[in-house]
């Protein structure tokens, strides 16, 4: 080891964490100056509420940058040598000389893809290890086989540095890889952010990480476009939201919404469940037509009519009156809602009629008698008559996505009668399955958002009104210290001199401090910028429709393994979900080596699928443990002691370990775990936890025990892909325990213990 390349490294890291500081210190002072400012216009307070956020963001990406700032260094051949950073920074100089170069940067590719081969310029590439300000190793990869400079840490650099990575405790939230992104990876992550690109990829073959990362690339490469229109990534539940929720904070990126499909419509929050085949019903893309049909079945016609009291008699709004009015509104192609007010100046402009040609009319055939203004005039009453409200109410009422979904989940129609009967809901929380319904719901019925404005003029004259009576009050309690000056020269300026009410008013509206994330989060109908769907795989037809509605510019990354679907609604096949949006306009990858589970591990779960396919070949294993998973056979009885003994001996000093069971053991199995973290939001930092196998999809854990895998295999139409999914969890170690015969898919590969050696003491 050369202590002088060390020391020149240490030195570099030192100067470079000092810049930091000073960055850090900078851009916290700034945030603090710009709080305590009270500037009086809206101007001031909007450059102050820029100038904190812009400042706050930053502040964001050097705290990011605290934890491995820098973690290499490429020297090029014409003599140029770049240190990497997880974020950029530029020395305080007049050219702002770049000290270290973000990783998305250009010039940071050779980085991941340079190879003895293909050089891409470089002569050296070096893995620069830290511990918070400290170097602890260099690894030296060269490039150039002409150089024959030797610094004393040449080797594999890139493989050492990797599977320390991959060899690590799990700490229960994913890391971000920026030292270690591998060439078909790095393709993926810089690849263009237009049109659809599906990610797909064995288990642990990095497909979420890489499209943490994508996302991380395109805020750098395209800020413009989408700090605007943000990005969101939806993933499959809170917990695994959690998981990976500090990679992008990591990489100084905090402008993303991370959510599950439940969240996507404000204001309704999905606690509810359905059962497996009730879920698969309300994702067909069939329920879309049976909805549309649903809200037209509220436009109804009288049979055979309705009457109107009015003072000149009785008018009566028949079936054809109706009918006429309902084809009209129909025809504007407007939503429900919308087209609403469509059918009633219809019915009111042939009431009109019919009351004018009563009350007009020439008993010699002559033209009506009434002039244009009479007729506006009855038109007018007949505008605001209570009766006419009410049959337009009837005949069109005004719904709500809640009301119409509700409804028709109690009396499901257009759907055949067993679907129906598998939906049939009356009351009850919203589940996960009606999301993508109330929103279907929402862009039929639209938004008439006309009373809300109502609603938002009322309450700004209402504003109006208080910042008067502020006036009025700041007035009459204006100081007398300069009684004897005349009041209108008084160089003592009061609020009332300054400010009309309108504009104090609107001084006290408050103005809108949310992130792009935040925005987007309250606002149903918003699009963004870019769009990566985690597990795509699980998601149902509705699913798409919402998702699609989302991004108009079908900038979006799929990333899922079909081979794992669990959900009853998911899709098998990319061209059927994509097909109705782009066509065959979509790009398909494949990310082909696990960097998760160890062959002994991967072996055991090839095992499972090749029940069911014979010819099934899992992703190649990077690593390899030399530990065979063991299988542990218990006494039925005996189940839950036996996962805690297997548990106590498995469980290390350091990393996670989960159990995987079937929901229906949960509350036995939690009671011979104590401490284990268990329900449906569970904190998988805790060094224990109980999932089932739903659950468990997309984390990893250092040691994993599978519990009553045939009841898994049993337990849904996709028992396969949910035990599969259980099994390729660990990264180092796998038990399977078990009552009665272990299923015949799992006898190859797993070492057997007998009930006798797994029995309590
Ligand atoms: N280049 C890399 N360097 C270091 N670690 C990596 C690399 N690629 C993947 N990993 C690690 O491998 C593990 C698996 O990655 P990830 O969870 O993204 O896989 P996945 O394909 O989404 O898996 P699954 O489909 O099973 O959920 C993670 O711990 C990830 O950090």
């Amino acid at each position: 080891m050369s202590t002088e390349e060390f020391q020149k490294e240490q030195e570099f890291i030192t100067g470079l964490y000092a810049r930091l500081d000073e960055l850090r210190d900078h851009a916290e002072a700034a945030v603090q100056t710009a709080l305590t400012q009270v500037g009086a216009g809206h101007q001031e307070k909007l450059e102050r509420d820029v100038l904190v956020a812009e400042q706050s963001g930053l502040l964001a990406a050097f705290n990011a940058g605290e934890n491995g700032l820098c973690f290499g260094r490429l020297d090029f051949q014409d003599g140029r040598q770049y240190h990497m950073g997880r974020i950029g920074i530029r020395q305080n100089d007049a050219d702002r000389t770049p000290l270290v170069v973000d990783w998305r940067a250009d010039v940071a590719r050779p980085f991941y893809l340079a190879t003895g081969y293909s050089p891409m310029g470089l002569r050296r590439r070096r893995h620069i290890t830290t511990e918070g300000r400290n170097v602890t190793a260099l690894h030296d990869e060269i490039l150039d086989l002409t150089d024959t400079t030797r610094t004393g840490h040449e080797g594999s650099a890139a493989d050492t540095v990797l599977l320390a990575a991959l060899d690590a405790a799990r700490s229960g939230r994913m890391h971000d890889i920026v030292q270690t992104i591998q060439a078909e990876q790095d393709r993926i992550i810089r690849a263009s952010h237009q049109g659809v690109l599906v990610v797909e990829g064995g288990p642990g073959t990095g497909k979420t990480v890489v499209a943490l990362h994508r996302a991380a690339y395109l805020l750098y490469a395209y800020r413009d476009l989408l700090a605007r229109r943000g990005v969101l990534i939806v993933g499959p539940n809170p917990a695994f939201l959690a998981y990976i929720g500090e990679v992008l904070p990591s990489l100084g990126e905090t402008g993303v919404l991370l959510a599950t499909v439940s969240e996507l419509f404000p204001g309704v929050a999905a606690t509810g469940t359905d059962t497996a085949a009730a879920t698969e019903v309300k994702g067909r893309a069939a329920m879309a037509d049976a909805l549309a049909r649903f809200v037209r079945d509220h436009q109804s016609v009288p049979d055979p009519w309705i009457e109107i009291e009015h003072d000149d008699g009785t008018l009566f709004l028949d079936r054809a009156m109706a009918e006429d009015a309902r084809a009209a509104a129909r025809q504007t192609g407007l939503p429900h809602n919308l087209a609403r007010p469509h059918f009633a100046f219809r019915i009111i402009d042939a009431l009109t009629e019919q009351l004018a040609d009563r009350i007009g009319a020439d008993p010699y055939g002559g033209p009506n008698f009434l002039g244009p203004d009479d007729l506006a005039q009855l038109g007018k009453a007949i505008a605001l008559s209570d009766d006419v409200h009410a049959a337009v109410d009837q005949l069109w009422p005004p719904l709500t996505p809640q009301q119409l979904v509700a409804e028709f989940l109690a009396d499901p129609a257009h759907l055949p009668a067993i679907d129906a009967e598998l939906i049939r809901r009356d009351g009850g929380a919203w589940t996960p399955a009606d999301v993508p319904l109330l929103d279907e719901a929402a862009e039929l019925l639209g938004q008439d958002d006309s009373a809300a404005r109502a609603a938002e003029e009322a309450e700004r004259q209402q504003r109006i009104a208080y910042a008067q009576g502020v006036l009025d009050v700041a007035y009459a309690s204006r100081t007398y210290e300069f009684e004897d000056i005349d009041d209108e020269k008084s160089e003592v300026l009061g609020a009332h001199d300054i400010v009309d009410a309108e504009r104090m008013a609107e001084r006290h509206e408050e103005a809108d401090h949310r992130s792009t994330a935040e925005r987007a989060a309250a606002d149903r109908t918003w699009a963004f910028g870019h769009i990566i769907v985690d597990e795509a795989q699980e998601l149902s037809a509705m699913t798409w429709r919402l998702l699609m509605r989302r991004c108009p510019t079908r900038s979006m990354t799929l990333v899922g393994d079909p081979a794992q679907t669990g959900d009853a609604a998911g899709c098998d096949s990319w061209q059927q979900i994509l097909e109705p949006y782009v066509g065959d306009r979509w790009e398909h990858t494949r990310l082909g080596v696990n960097y998760r589970t160890p062959a002994e591990i991967m072996e055991v779960a090839a095992g499972v699928r090749r029940a069911e396919d014979p010819a099934f070949e899992p992703p190649g294993s990077v690593r390899s443990t030399g530990t065979r998973p063991l299988a542990h056979a218990a006494d039925p009885d005996d189940l839950a002691p036996a996962v805690a003994k297997t548990v106590a001996e498995l469980a290390g000093a350091e990393g996670r370990l989960a159990v995987v069971a079937p929901t229906a053991l949960h509350e036995e199995l939690a009671a011979a775990l104590p401490g284990a973290s268990h329900g449906p939001a569970p904190d998988l930092t805790r060094p224990v936890v109980l999932l089932d196998p739903r659950q468990a999809k997309g984390l990893e854990f250092d040691t994993v025990v599978v519990v009553e895998p045939g009841q898994i295999l049993a337990g849904s139409p996709r028992g396969t892909n949910d035990l599969y999914v259980a099994l390729t969890r660990a990264t180092q170690q796998l038990a399977v325990v078990h009552t009665g015969a272990l299923p015949e898919c799992l006898r190859e590969g797993l070492a057997r213990r007998t009930k006798e050696q797994i029995r309590p003491a």
